[in-house]
């Protein structure tokens, strides 16, 4: 059996980097990959201007007690006249600093009357201006190629005046359930049948990771079926996730159907839990992945295993999420010859610890530990594990975007 980490690893390299570009508008670009590196087209501020409403002097020109001529009133987006020695200018947050003047004083620290104010706390030379280009300069990196575009790199874009931006094509995905117990949520059930929930959650993951699942298709236990569910994901996706008949049932028909389709398998069980009936094949120069068909296993290995695939082939810079530490708080200990990744939530204790709380549950079958956690705890294999001890931890709220 592979060990986890070697496993992460093969598999985050088993797809190609993103081939097709496209332009969008700022509006469309939550979530895209940048597919170039963006610079600075100008200095950013484009002009020193105050950082408060209050007055624009020369440092040199403060006395104490002494009135200053109120030579104009500059507001945002207005031009300034040059400051004349020995008088102020008006001015507010975002207001251009007239030539001359290099500080601003706060409207609380000064009065004005008759056309003249009076500064009551002395200035530090310089204070309250925001300097030209002192964000970003002109030519530097505003935003690097590989980015995901979030809030604030849109705002980084639209700050430069950009309206589109160049990104990578969404990810197109595959997803193949099997096996003849499922039903499609919303049609009747028979009492040995059970709700196809592994094509639907697949959907979401792969949406919630800004890519497009292409196909949603359900097989059933037939070669037949499974072949041409195959082809059709082939021909119109960039990868393809499978999910159940994996395992060594007399109906664990996938990799027969994938090596059927001159699929080369390269890699099959690694030593987790849940997860441990895993596959990789290439078909047709695309990575297929065939998930274990327990919903709690397809979800955890999706997590930890298939999302760094995603994110190399998305373009992203980015591929593995940070891993963090804290302490497992169980009454229970655990132990097992595969590394086992137990459903937490995590809490920070009033000393900033955090705390993993285990769910009573951890069948690979439970799908109420996965509404209930936070993140998945790592317990290495072949330890026993208790209370107090010092785990790996992964957020979902990471590994999952
Ligand atoms: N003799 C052995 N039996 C099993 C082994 C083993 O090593 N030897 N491994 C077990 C492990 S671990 C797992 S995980 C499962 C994985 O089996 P498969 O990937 O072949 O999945 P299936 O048998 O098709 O299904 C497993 C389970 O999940 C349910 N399922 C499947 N698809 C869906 C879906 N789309 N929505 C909801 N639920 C689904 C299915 O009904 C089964 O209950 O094998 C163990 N057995
Ligand atoms: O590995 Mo299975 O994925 O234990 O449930």
């Amino acid at each position: 059996m592979l060990d986890f980490d070697t496993a992460q690893r093969q598999l985050s390299e088993a797809g190609p980097a993103p081939s097709r570009q496209e332009t969008v508008t700022l509006g469309q670009a939550l979530g895209r990959v940048l597919a170039q590196t963006l610079h600075a087209r100008f200095d950013a501020p484009p002009a020193d201007n105050s950082a408060m409403d209050g007055y624009a002097i020369r440092a040199a020109d403060y006395a104490q007690g002494k009135a200053l001529r109120v030579q104009q009133r500059v507001f945002a987006g207005d031009e300034a006249a040059p400051l004349v020695p020995g008088q102020a200018t008006r001015l507010f947050t975002g207001s251009l600093i007239p030539d001359g003047a290099d500080t601003v004083v706060m409207q609380e620290h000064c009065n004005e009357a008759d056309g003249q104010v009076t500064i009551n706390t002395a200035p530090t030379p310089g204070q309250h201006v925001r300097r030209r280009g002192e964000d970003i300069a002109e030519g530097a990196v505003l935003l690097e190629a590989g980015t995901v575009i979030g809030a604030a790199q849109v705002a980084a874009l639209a700050s430069q005046g950009l309206h589109e931006v160049p990104v990578h094509a969404r990810l197109r995905i595959g997803i193949l359930t099997t096996g003849d117990e499922l039903v499609a949520p919303g049609q009747p059930r028979a009492t040995q049948q059970i709700y196809n929930s592994n094509g639907p959650m697949l959907a979401a993951l792969v949406a919630g990771m800004g890519a497009e699942p292409a196909h949603v298709l359900h097989a059933r236990d037939d070669a037949q079926d499974l072949d041409r569910a195959l082809r059709t994901l082939l021909a119109d996706c960039d990868v393809v996730i499978s999910v159940g008949g994996v395992s060594v049932g007399e109906k664990d028909l996938v990799k027969p159907a994938l090596e059927a389709l001159g699929g080369e398998l390269a890699l099959w069980k690694v030593r987790m839990k849940p997860g441990k009936p895993l596959a990789l094949a290439q078909v047709q120069g695309k990575p297929v992945v065939c998930l274990p068909g327990n919903p709690v296993s397809a979800y955890a290995v999706f997590a930890l295993m298939v999302t760094p695939l995603l994110r190399r082939m998305q373009g992203r810079a980015l591929v593995f999420p940070a891993i963090e530490r804290g302490v497992l708080q169980t009454d229970k200990r655990y132990r097992d010859d595969r590394e086992e990744f137990v459903r937490v939530q995590s809490e920070a204790d009033p000393a900033g610890t955090r705390r993993l709380r285990l769910y009573p549950q951890q069948g690979s079958g439970v799908l109420s530990s996965l509404t209930w956690a936070h993140g998945l705890a790592r317990l290495p294999a072949d330890t026993s594990l208790g209370n107090g001890d010092h785990v790996r931890y992964y957020d979902l709220k990471h590994w999952l975007a």
